[in-house]
């Protein structure tokens, strides 16, 4: 199993977010504290991490269904910037299902309730054959 050394979630990777993705209904949430450690800007959380942050909550949505998927497309509005010391917190959401296309939404808000970024996926779901065509390695 690889995904202990995910970026955003593994607990193995010592460079990783970390972040933990908790299911509400088809519903999938994690809390972040942003840190010096994850600026672009001085003070201003990096865009890169704050997509990352929505990438892994879309590709969650799925997993929460036993789907395994990549990221096909990934669509982002940054509306405010995430400042070192703010805690948010990442929810996404199915918004079609189909066999092989799930269409996700996602959203990343303060403890103030404040709209920092919001996205939406388009996650590919993988066959088995193309699961191992690309090394990836599921839990049986
Ligand atoms: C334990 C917890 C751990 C948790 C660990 C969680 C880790 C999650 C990580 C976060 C998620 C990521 O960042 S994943 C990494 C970033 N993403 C990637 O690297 C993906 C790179 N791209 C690809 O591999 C490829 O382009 C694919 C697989 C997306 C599509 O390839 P393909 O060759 O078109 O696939 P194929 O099977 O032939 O096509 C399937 C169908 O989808 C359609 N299709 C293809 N692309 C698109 C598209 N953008 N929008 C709409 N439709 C599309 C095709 O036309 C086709 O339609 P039809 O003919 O069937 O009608």
């Amino acid at each position: 199993m690889g995904y202990d050394y995910c970026f955003v979630c593994g607990d193995k990777n010592p460079h990783g977010l970390k972040a933990k993705f908790n299911a509400d209904g088809d519903s999938v949430w994690a809390s972040f504290h942003c840190e010096e450690r994850h600026i672009g800007w001085p003070n201003v959380q990096h865009g890169g991490i704050t997509s990352a942050l929505l990438d892994e909550a879309c590709a969650y949505v799925p997993l929460n269904m036993d789907l395994v998927t990549v990221t096909a497309e990934l669509n982002i509005s940054f509306k405010t910037p995430v400042q070192v010391g703010e805690t948010v917190r990442i929810e996404a959401h199915p918004t079609k299902v189909n066999k092989r296309l799930i269409l996700v939404e996602a959203t990343m808000v303060n403890q103030a309730g404040e709209l920092k970024a919001s996205a939406q996926a388009k996650m590919l779901v993988l066959s088995k054959t193309q699961q191992a065509a690309m090394g990836i390695e599921t839990q049986a």
